[in-house]
């Protein structure tokens, strides 16, 4: 060290520089979310249907990294409790507050089960704004072959399911003054028929939906509740999972313009969207997340 340049002159200017070089690493490290606020669910309490695995899960992933707390519903509290940690996971990795997240063991076909279960995530959250009705089942064979009992059993889940639910919402919020939004995960399936696979039935209860869904949106527009639908194309979950499904989904593929099936976490977005002010003037929309599929 030369001689003329005492040691705290030294660590004065070490300070100095540190001062100014500090900043400039910090922003290299740590990017400032950059979010439109319209985006924003802090605070809001969403109740997810389905929310186990598959696209339930990102929905709620998606709501928890936004801001929001929430529920999961579905058919067994251990499978609920191990979403619950993934999306903690998620979230901690990122850096955000921790979400009060709880798991609900309902069915959701059920009337009995559904109000119960709605009455302790209002008593255990002290608010609801958000419904996703996302359980449903899928399946399918020749309709002249198919067993009634399947039939009933899809339209229980995917159309009985998701009315219970969205009946329990749409009354907390009127009675309560809550300016909530649902969300129902309906299928291109509602709208078109897919091929080659035959599922008359799926594709019933997902038309019915999506009609469902434009008659409550109707109804409660004037509490301030707004009701949409997204309807996903094909999607990578269990759903279309094993080989006779893998098969099929090469045949999907040709029909599809952007040549390959969803992931589930590419509906993040959409639902983010459909259930925060970023969408404040849509209500009794569908909202096709499909990579193309109706084009043709
Ligand atoms: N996977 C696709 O290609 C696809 C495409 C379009 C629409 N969808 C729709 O998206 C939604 C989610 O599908 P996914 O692919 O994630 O399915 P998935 O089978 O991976 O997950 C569905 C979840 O719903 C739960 N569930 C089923 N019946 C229930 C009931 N009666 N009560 C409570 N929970 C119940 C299951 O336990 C599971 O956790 C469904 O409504 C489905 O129809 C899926
Ligand atoms: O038959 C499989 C369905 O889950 C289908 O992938 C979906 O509903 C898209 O229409």
């Amino acid at each position: 060290m030369p001689p003329y340049v005492s040691r705290s002159a030294l660590s004065r200017t070490s300070a100095i520089i540190s001062q100014f070089t500090k900043p400039i690493v910090r922003f290299a490290h740590t990017q400032p979310r950059r979010t439109l606020s319209e985006f924003n669910l802090d605070g809001k309490v969403a109740v997810v249907t389905g929310a186990s695995l598959g696209l339930g899960q990102q929905i709620l992933a998606a709501f928890a990294l936004s801001g929001a707390h929430g529920a999961v519903v579905d058919l067994k509290e251990s499978s609920a409790k191990e979403s619950i940690e993934t999306i903690q996971k998620e979230v901690k990795q990122a850096d955000l507050p921790e979400p009060k997240m709880r798991g609900y063991e309902c069915d959701t076909s059920s009337e009995e089960a559904v109000k119960s279960t709605w009455d302790k995530i209002v008593k255990d959250f002290g608010k609801v704004d958000i419904l996703v009705t996302n359980a449903g089942i899928t399946g399918g064979a020749p309709a002249e072959d198919y067993p009634f009992e399947d039939f009933k059993s899809m339209i229980s889940v995917n159309l009985h399911g998701t009315f219970l639910f969205a009946r329990a919402a749409g009354k907390y919020m009127i009675d309560n003054g809550v300016k909530g939004k649902i969300l129902m995960v309906s299928s291109m399936s509602g709208s078109i028929v897919n091929r080659p696979q035959k599922q008359a039935a799926y594709n019933a209860s997902k038309a019915a939906a999506t009609h469902l869904m434009k008659s409550l949106a109707a109804e409660w527009a004037p509490h301030g509740i707004r009701v949409n639908a997204m309807s996903p194309g094909h999607i990578q979950t269990t759903a279309n999972e094993g080989e006779e499904m893998e098969a099929l989904s090469k045949q999907w593929i040709k029909d599809i313009p952007l040549g390959r099936i969803a992931k589930p976490e590419e509906f993040r977005g959409t639902a983010v969207y459909l259930c925060s002010d970023a969408s404040s003037y849509v209500t009794g929309s569908e909202v096709v997340v499909d990579g193309g599929y109706l084009i043709w």
